[in-house]
């Protein structure tokens, strides 16, 4: 049984088709890169999958299923602490408060917890989007460009909170990223879009010890 299922969703802004006749099973425990330029459907997907536009097509979801998600600029509470704005989105979801300090630390906020939002920096509001993405252990969580704006410990971070999610709690993950060596060594699958299609699927084995660099223009460049 997949955790999410899309058959022929496809999404149009105005007179701008922003996805294509998209069809994606997702597996339990895996991750999944969205790869693509800029504008090629990526968030419009991940938005499709929590049901936040106005897609057509089928999305089957498995029963029960809690979806985690940092898409965009997550809205945070200015006036309160780190750990206050994780246990008001513990509180919402009805999940325990006692993970919060650990799932702080995983993301290398422990010793920011009592800080106010508003004095955060860019690469800490990332990693807080992240920790709410994973309260609760949700069984799919969605990323979007989850490594923006953070120093090289904060991208080496990520990616291993991105195991540790997979290899502790089976959650499958989706996620869009420009960095394709880090997609590459995140995701069991690559999936490269182009001009709101799913092009071209290749499996981390397919792909290993190959120049991605090349391999993402061979695939993504010209006037296909
Ligand atoms: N709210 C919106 N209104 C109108 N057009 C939109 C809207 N959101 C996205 N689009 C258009 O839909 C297409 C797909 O956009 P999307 O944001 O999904 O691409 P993306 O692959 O995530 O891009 P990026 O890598 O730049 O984040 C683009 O042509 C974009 O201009």
């Amino acid at each position: 049984m997949s955790v999410v299922e899309l058959r022929d969703v496809s999404m149009v802004y105005g007179r701008k088709a922003a996805l294509r006749g998209i069809d994606l099973r997702v597996e339990p425990g895996k991750v999944y890169g969205l790869l693509g330029p800029n504008g090629s459907g990526k968030t419009t997907l991940l938005k499709s999958v929590l049901d936040a536009n106005d897609h057509t097509g089928t999305i089957e979801r498995a029963a029960g299923l809690r979806i985690g998600r940092l898409i965009e600029y997550p809205a945070f509470y200015g006036s309160l602490t780190l750990r206050e704005n994780l246990e008001l989105h513990a509180r919402s979801l009805g999940t325990p408060l006692d993970e919060i300090p650990a799932l702080l630390a995983e993301v290398g906020l422990a010793e920011f917890g009592g800080l106010r939002f508003s004095r955060t920096s860019l690469g800490m509001r990332q990693r807080l989007g992240i920790a709410r993405a994973l309260l609760g252990s949700p069984g799919l969580v969605l990323l979007d460009e989850p490594t923006n704006g953070l120093d090289p410990i904060g991208v080496r971070d990520i990616r291993g909170l991105v195991r540790a999610a997979q290899r502790d709690r089976g959650t499958s993950m989706l996620i869009s990223s420009h960095n394709l060596t880090e997609t590459a060594s995140l995701a069991d699958h690559l999936l490269f879009m182009r001009r709101g299609r799913i092009v071209r699927r290749l499996t981390a084995a397919d792909v290993r010890g190959r120049d991605l660099e090349g391999l993402y223009a061979e695939i993504l460049e010209g006037d296909g």
